[in-house]
């Protein structure tokens, strides 16, 4: 496997506060060469006094009692259905392949609240306002940054992604708490290895919103020289009050864009000796509406990203989703869905 310590990756942030077709290039060039980039945090779409206070009920949440939480396991009736609720420790494998038992950690999802917020256990249920004002502003932002590749790519219809991310019919749409307890590194294991606690995976929506907190690093994407290379938390502490909020593609946008656009394969992974403490993390999966069709875009017929072909193969694969095959969006999440926690097996 690739060696363990490399250069950051030095992925831009983008100030979105005075857009101009200038922006929206910058968004497009970062997508597609990183796949990744930082949004900077001003305030204005998500107040950073929202991510905090989200941190802390998550924090509470993940605190409570597991007999609390396993109520509102995930795909169950009391949660809400598929793909919505508390997975234990272990419950999920990003790269079961990798990851045989399972990663160590624990989530929460939670579905867009159209036309309702799902049942939710306590300390959650007492914080719906909040809830749903973080949900809405992280879907806010997703459209201004669909809206920029839009116009980034010259599209003949610059709202085609923003058409098919509307929030009134259902989508995959997933806003997720996660928890990574503290693991100790006992003296049988290598400490020079590598621990994994998200395995090597590439996101299965369209586009990922991420929010994690100052001191706990641990995200690392895979360069096209297969090495791994850590995503900071706050790449510019002393000009950024906030960390700025990252961005990744995901599978969907790679597949419309022939993999112009990069959905990158990320993990979570620590050294050895630096995995003791306990890590919160925060993610907003946008994705179309159930329906949309994984359709080639209307005038990007003849765009291609550069070495993608292979890469798109390898995602088709994890699906088993033939060519020529047409596939909407929920078929897709659903087969995806179903290797991460080997539903229908
Ligand atoms: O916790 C993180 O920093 C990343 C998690 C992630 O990549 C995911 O859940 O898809
Ligand atoms: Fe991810």
């Amino acid at each position: 496997m690739a060696p363990s310590h490399h250069l950051e990756a030095n992925i831009p942030v983008i100030d979105l506060s005075n857009p101009s077709p200038e922006t929206a290039k910058e968004v497009l060039d970062a997508a597609s060469t990183h796949g990744f980039l930082f949004i900077k945090n001003d305030g204005l779409t998500i107040p950073s006094e929202d991510i905090a206070a989200m941190f802390e009920l998550s924090k509470a949440f993940f605190a409570q009692p597991e007999s609390v939480k396993s109520e509102y396991a995930i795909h169950s009736d009391k949660a809400g259905g598929l793909n919505r609720g508390w997975v234990r420790m272990q419950g999920e494998a990003l790269d079961p392949e990798g990851t045989k038992h399972g990663d160590p950690k624990e989530a929460f999802n939670i579905a867009p609240p159209i036309p309702a917020l799902q049942p939710l256990p306590s300390p959650l249920s007492s914080h719906t306002s909040l809830i749903t004002r973080f949900q809405t502003s992280c879907q806010t932002l997703c459209t201004t940054l669909l809206t920029h590749l839009g116009t980034a790519l010259s599209l003949p219809n610059p709202t085609w992604f923003t058409d098919r991310h509307s929030l009134s019919s259902p989508s995959g749409t997933i806003f997720r708490m996660l928890y990574y307890p503290a693991t100790h590194c006992t003296s049988s294991e290598d400490s020079s290895e590598k621990r994994v606690l998200a395995g090597a995976h590439s996101d299965y929506g369209s586009l990922t919103l991420l929010f994690r907190l100052p001191g706990q690093p641990g995200l690392e994407l895979l360069t096209p020289q297969k090495t791994w290379s850590p995503v900071p938390v706050n790449p510019s502490p002393t000009t950024l009050a906030h960390p700025p909020i990252l961005v990744n593609i995901g599978d969907l946008l790679s597949f419309w864009t022939n993999g112009l656009l990069r959905s990158t394969v990320h993990r979570v992974a620590f050294d050895g000796a630096a995995g003791n403490e306990e890590r919160y993390s925060m993610a907003y999966f946008c994705h179309p509406v159930d329906e949309a069709r994984l359709e080639g875009v209307p005038g990007l017929e003849k765009v291609e990203g550069e070495g993608a072909r292979e890469e798109l193969e390898g995602q088709r694969k994890k699906v088993t989703w033939e060519e020529g095959e047409e596939l909407t969006a929920k078929e897709h999440l659903e087969r995806r869905l179903g290797v991460t926690y080997g539903l229908g097996k």
